[in-house]
């Protein structure tokens, strides 16, 4: 530790409950953490990781139970604010920034008061200056946050924290949207701020991350903390073990060779622009046979977004066609281009597609509650409606009382769970999977997996747009590249490795590759 260390305050969180209606998110869960420290929080999707960081960060208070922050105990009107005074930071994995706005406005604003008529900028910016240099941030104060890339506006939150004083870093999911490069380099970072005597703690579902920076890791189970271990003395097969409680199935591996004898998607010169106009997706040609899974790789921001919103008519091409089984899908709506069998998976799951006050059962049938089994000569049927909420909860082992419960009292995950049991519902022809197991514990993740290989053996076509690239090896049998919204390359899985794969998301094209073999 440096001389100018910072010392982050001892937290005791002791026989932390809380209950949301029938729901026990916290039973008698006490969590303790020391100066200096990376704690890992792990925990299966609805396991009450986020609860117990929200009671600390005092965006939700707790129904028994005491927590004490350095010498003090927390009494009463624990809100955020009182959090940040005592030095507690936590960066959401929906971030909280005004994208409109300056990252320095971003920084500087939550801080002024109303009696501030004269804010000195120049002051915040000297200081912010020096939080920059001294924690090697790449962001410039004067962008607008709506400008900058995940991981910059990422970066703004963590400098937002560190502005305002803290001394303790929670992070709910942080490399979840981030390029693998990007997680690398902020896990650096956490390790840095840790030499420096902050605390983190890191809510994570990638265990690699937990054992690779953290001292101890804290498991959660059903509301339940597990055990608290040494992370230099457990494994990762051991934290697994620790965060089920049934048989896990093995991991999916698609073996299959698969031979397309005909094309269920085929993209023809398509180009798309972005909101500012701009092209991002510049001249792409492309198919994807019955039953195969072409995946894509490349870092984000590339046009792989816009190109899946085209696909799925949130976005017009600007130029090219595209066919679904050989009918050009031009001027089709989002819902005929539903119907006709191009399901869709969004990359965020929570902007698009449910509705939080309505229920899970709801939620499932938002795109066919007029068709049967759901409707039948235009009344509703309830039971079939219930029976198909109920087969979801189960396969996808949704954490809920049943399906009644409104979408919106779900964690993230478990959210997450009911859209993809949505897409999965129905038999489209071809699915558009953007981030598909993105925020999902591992056991949600290998059931995803298996289902899209499912589906691809039912002979449905499978586009697969992930930032996993351990993902795209297992599942994928052809990847493109995808880089400034050019395609690199288009290889068969086989005749790809992870060194030229990085090199053709960097812009390196497959003939430069073999020029400089
Ligand atoms: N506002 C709420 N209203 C009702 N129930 C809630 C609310 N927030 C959380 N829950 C429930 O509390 C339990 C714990 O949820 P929590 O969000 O803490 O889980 P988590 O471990 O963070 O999961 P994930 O990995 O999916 O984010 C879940 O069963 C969830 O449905």
């Amino acid at each position: 530790m440096t001389d100018d260390a910072i010392l982050a305050p001892e937290i005791l969180m002791e026989d932390i409950a809380k209950n949301f209606g029938n729901v026990h998110a916290l039973q008698n869960v006490s969590f303790h953490l020391s100066p200096g420290e990376i704690r890992a929080l792990v925990g299966e999707n609805g396991a009450g990781k986020s609860t117990l960081m929200n009671i600390l960060y005092g965006m939700y208070s707790q129904d028994s139970g005491v927590i004490t922050i350095g010498e003090e105990k927390i009494q009463d009107r624990w809100c955020p604010n009182a959090a940040i005074a005592k030095g507690i930071g936590m960066i959401h994995q929906h971030f909280s920034l005004i994208y409109s706005h300056t990252v320095l406005e971003n920084i500087v604003m939550p801080t002024l008061k109303w009696s501030d008529f004269k804010p000195d900028w120049k002051k915040y910016e000297e200081k912010i200056e020096g939080l920059l240099s001294e924690y090697h941030f790449d962001v410039r104060l004067k962008d607008r946050v709506e400008n900058l890339s995940i991981g910059e506006r990422q970066q703004v939150e963590i400098l937002k924290a560190l502005y305002q004083g803290a001394k303790v870093l929670i992070l709910d999911e942080p490399t979840g949207v981030l390029t693998p490069q990007q997680a690398e380099a902020l896990l650096g970072f956490l390790v840095d701020l840790r030499s420096k005597g902050f605390s983190v703690v890191l809510v994570t579902h990638k265990l690699n991350e937990a054992m690779q920076i953290s001292d101890k890791i804290t498991v959660l189970r059903g509301g339940k903390h597990i055990s608290t271990v040494q992370t230099d003395s457990t494994t990762i097969p051991e934290i697994a073990r620790m965060m089920v409680d049934r048989q896990m199935s093995a991991p999916v591996q698609r073996c299959q060779d698969v031979k397309c004898s005909k094309n269920v998607l085929e993209l023809k010169n398509v180009s798309v622009e972005n909101e500012n106009k701009k092209i991002v997706v510049d001249n792409i040609s492309f198919t994807i046979g019955q039953g195969e899974i072409v995946g894509i790789a490349g870092v984000a921001g590339n046009g792989q977004v816009e190109m899946a919103e085209a696909l799925v008519g949130l976005r017009d091409l600007k130029e090219g066609s595209i066919l679904l089984d050989g009918a050009d899908i031009k001027g089709w709506s989002v819902e005929k281009r539903r119907s006709e069998g191009i399901g869709y998976i969004p990359e965020d799951r929570h902007e698009n597609g449910m509705i939080g006050e309505m229920s899970i059962a709801e939620n499932l049938i938002l795109d066919c509650m007029k068709r049967e089994p759901f409707s039948k000569k235009g009344v509703i049927q309830h039971k079939n409606i219930k029976d198909n909420a109920e087969k979801a909860i189960v396969d996808f082992n949704v954490k809920t009382e049943n399906g009644s419960t409104p979408i919106k009292n779900l964690s993230g995950g478990n959210q997450q769970k009911v859209i993809l049991a949505r897409t999965l519902m129905e038999t489209p022809k071809v699915i558009v999977a953007c981030q598909p197991t993105r925020g999902l514990d591992f056991s949600a993740t290998e059931y995803l997996r298996k289902k899209l290989v499912e589906s691809a053996e039912k002979n449905v076509g499978v586009l697969l747009i992930s930032s996993d690239l351990d993902e795209l090896f297992e599942l994928s049998d052809r990847i493109i590249v995808l880089y400034r919204g050019k395609i690199m390359g288009n290889v068969r899985r086989d005749e790809v490795d992870l060194q030229k794969l990085g090199l053709m998301m960097t812009g390196c094209g497959e003939d430069k590759i073999s020029e400089n073999k």
